[in-house]
Order: C-alpha cells, then structure tokens, then sequence
C-alpha cells in the first residue's frame, strides 16, 4: 500500500474480539497473462495485475461496500473469495477455509449473486430452479421450506414462482436470484452489482431484505456496486479499489470527507429566482447554485452533509414544486481523492 493509501485507511471494520476475521485477505494477488496478436506472425504476452497486493478483514456479521472504478479488480477479488479463481499470490481465507482448495466445501457457506448474470435456469420457473438448487446443496426440507417461504414474502416472489425465468423482467429476476443465494442459508453473502439496471422500487426492495437479512440472520454481506446510495443505506465500512490497490477503508462519511465530494439537490421553483445559495450559521455557504436553468435550479452540498435540514429550509424559504437528491458518482469521488493526495 503506498503513502497515500495509509493516509486515507482507517478500518472501522475488523476481526472483532481477537484472531482472524470472518473474511481474511492478506498481501492477495491475481495476475492474468494476456496473449495480444502485435502482427500476423507475432504475439506479445502481457501481465494483468487485476488485484496486487489486497489486505483486509471483514468480520461475521460486517454489511461492507466495495467499490472502484471499472477494470479495478472488484470481480476478480469476488472470483477468488468463492474459488473460481487461484489467487496468485498472498493468503485468503473465508470462514477458515482456503476457497481454491476447498471449493464445495466453502459452497455450502457462501451465497453468490451477479447481477449481470443469472444462476437460475433460464427456460424454468423460478420454483423448478430452486428445487434443482434445494437437490444440489442438500439443504434438509424442512430448513428449505422456512427459507424458501421467507424469501417469497420478503422479496414479493408469490406470484413469480411459476413463471419461466426468461419471462421475468430485470428486477423480479435480481429478486430470484437473491432467494436462490440464500436457500441453504449462507453465512456469507457476495453481491456483485445487485441493483444495476433497476428502477428505483425494485432498488429500494433489494435494499430493505438486505438490511433485514444482515439484521435479522447475522448475514456477512460483501457488496460491490457501481451506485453509491446501496452503500450509503446499506453499509457502515466503505473500501475503495483502483489498479487492484486498496485506496481507502473506513467509514462512508470520511469517504465523503476524503474525496470531498458533493451531492446535488435538484429543484423546480414555482417560478425564476436568482440562484440559490444558504449559509450555515457562522460560516460559508454550505450549499450552492452551480446550475440554473429556468425554473430548476441544481444545488451543490458537502457529501458528508445530511440533506434533511438544508430540504426542510429550501421548502421553508422558497416556492419549491419538486425536488430529488443526486449522489456523485463513484469515478468522481475517487477522482478526487487523487487531487487531493499529497
Ligand atoms: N480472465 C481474465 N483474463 C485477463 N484479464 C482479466 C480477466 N479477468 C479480469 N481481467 C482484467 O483484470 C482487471 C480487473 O477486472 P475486474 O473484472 O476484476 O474489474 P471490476 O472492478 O470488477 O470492473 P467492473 O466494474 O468493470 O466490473 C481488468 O483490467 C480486466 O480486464
């Protein structure tokens, strides 16, 4: 980890009372050899360094982010906690078990779910799938029924349970594929991606069985995900990869902090204004007119602000008619943690 790495890591997370975490990494690497044709008679070999040199624990029953930009080697690290992948170097552990050497052994702990893939069948309704998963992991009946069941009600599955899986749209398949995750109750669960192309009530379902599943069960959750409001809901601990380094883990405000991001509020006035701008008692304004078009105005505020009180006193002060609330992207808060490495 370089300097500035150190600077910005602060675990909030941990091992917990002693020993190793639940989900160990230490000094893990995965180096890919890429063959690239450089003529018709030539090809040149290339190394990958997907995830070089990656340090951290993660302990039972820890919900954390873990996000970066595309190519920084967040799925390739998922490959290798579930052991699809051999790491290339370092030491991995998931509930004490090496997950390249004891693949079905870890299988029976683990619960995987990729959003831009399915493990469902595809030409079967849901509820023949989960059959053929209750047959494959040997989950006892009666345990399969309970889980099965809760799933159904949680995630709204009732209705889908009979319909072929490529019938079923983007959002109730992201549901299916979360209860078939969990059907022989996992200690572990990996999500890569699990609200991309979601509207946001299918979101905000998946956000609200995953709170519940983390709270009720004890459920470890490790979630990789392109939208910075899933963490910002969901997870306390926060770690930022890019170029296959770990560049940051602690807490989702100091992230703010760190990358001194922005969110926007975006309002529609009953009519024109001058720009809009509030200041805090004492100090500079804490939100800000960067846009203004007509009757919208677009207002720029600290990230690791709450949005509450500065909604309740443009609705108090103002003519509002509609308002939302924008996160800064991931690329952007990393972009400017580099700006502002020494
Ligand atoms: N099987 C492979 N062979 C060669 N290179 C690979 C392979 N898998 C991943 N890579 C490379 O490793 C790097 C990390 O990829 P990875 O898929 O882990 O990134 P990611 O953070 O999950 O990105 P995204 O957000 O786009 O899914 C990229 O440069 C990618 O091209």
């Amino acid at each position: 980890m370089d300097g500035f790495a150190q600077q910005v890591t602060a675990s909030v997370g941990g091992t917990g009372a002693g020993g190793e975490g639940f989900i160990t990494l230490d000094g893990v690497e995965k180096v890919f050899q890429v063959r690239r044709r450089t003529g018709p008679l030539r090809r040149e070999r290339r190394e990958v360094r997907a995830v070089d040199g990656i340090s951290f624990q993660v302990a039972r029953g820890e919900m954390v982010g873990y996000i970066g930009p595309n190519g920084a080697g967040k799925s390739t690290t998922i490959k290798m906690l579930t052991g699809i992948l051999t790491p290339s170097g370092g030491r991995l552990r998931v509930a004490g078990i090496d997950p390249s050497r004891e693949r079905t052994r870890l299988a029976h702990r683990i619960g995987v779910v990729f959003g831009q893939r399915t493990t469902l069948w595809w030409d079967l309704p849901l509820r023949d799938s989960y059959r053929l998963m209750h047959r494959m992991y040997r989950v006892p009946d009666r345990r399969y029924r309970e889980n099965l069941d809760r799933c159904v009600e949680l995630l709204d599955l009732g209705e889908l349970l009979d319909v072929p899986v490529r019938q079923l749209s983007l959002g109730q398949r992201m549901r299916g594929d979360i209860a078939a995750a969990l059907l022989h109750d996992p200690e572990v669960l990996y999500l890569d991606e699990p609200t991309i192309g979601l509207d946001v009530v299918s979101k905000a379902k998946v956000r609200q069985f995953l709170k519940e599943l983390n709270a009720d069960r004890g459920t470890t959750v490790l979630l990789t995900t392109h939208d910075l409001t899933d963490i910002e809901q969901l997870c306390r601990r926060v770690m930022v990869i890019d170029h296959g380094r770990l560049m940051y883990d602690g807490s989702v405000a100091g992230l703010h902090a760190v990358g001194e991001s922005e969110r926007m509020l975006v309002v529609d006035l009953e009519r024109e204004l001058p720009p809009i701008e509030l200041a805090p008692e004492g100090s500079g304004p804490v939100l800000r007119a960067v846009r203004v078009e007509g009757v919208r105005q677009w207002l720029a505020f600290p990230a690791s602000m709450s949005a509450a009180p500065l909604v309740a006193r443009i609705a108090a002060e103002y003519p509002l008619l509609d308002l939302s609330v924008r996160e800064p992207d991931i690329e952007a808060v990393i972009a400017k943690m580099y700006e502002a490495a020494p």
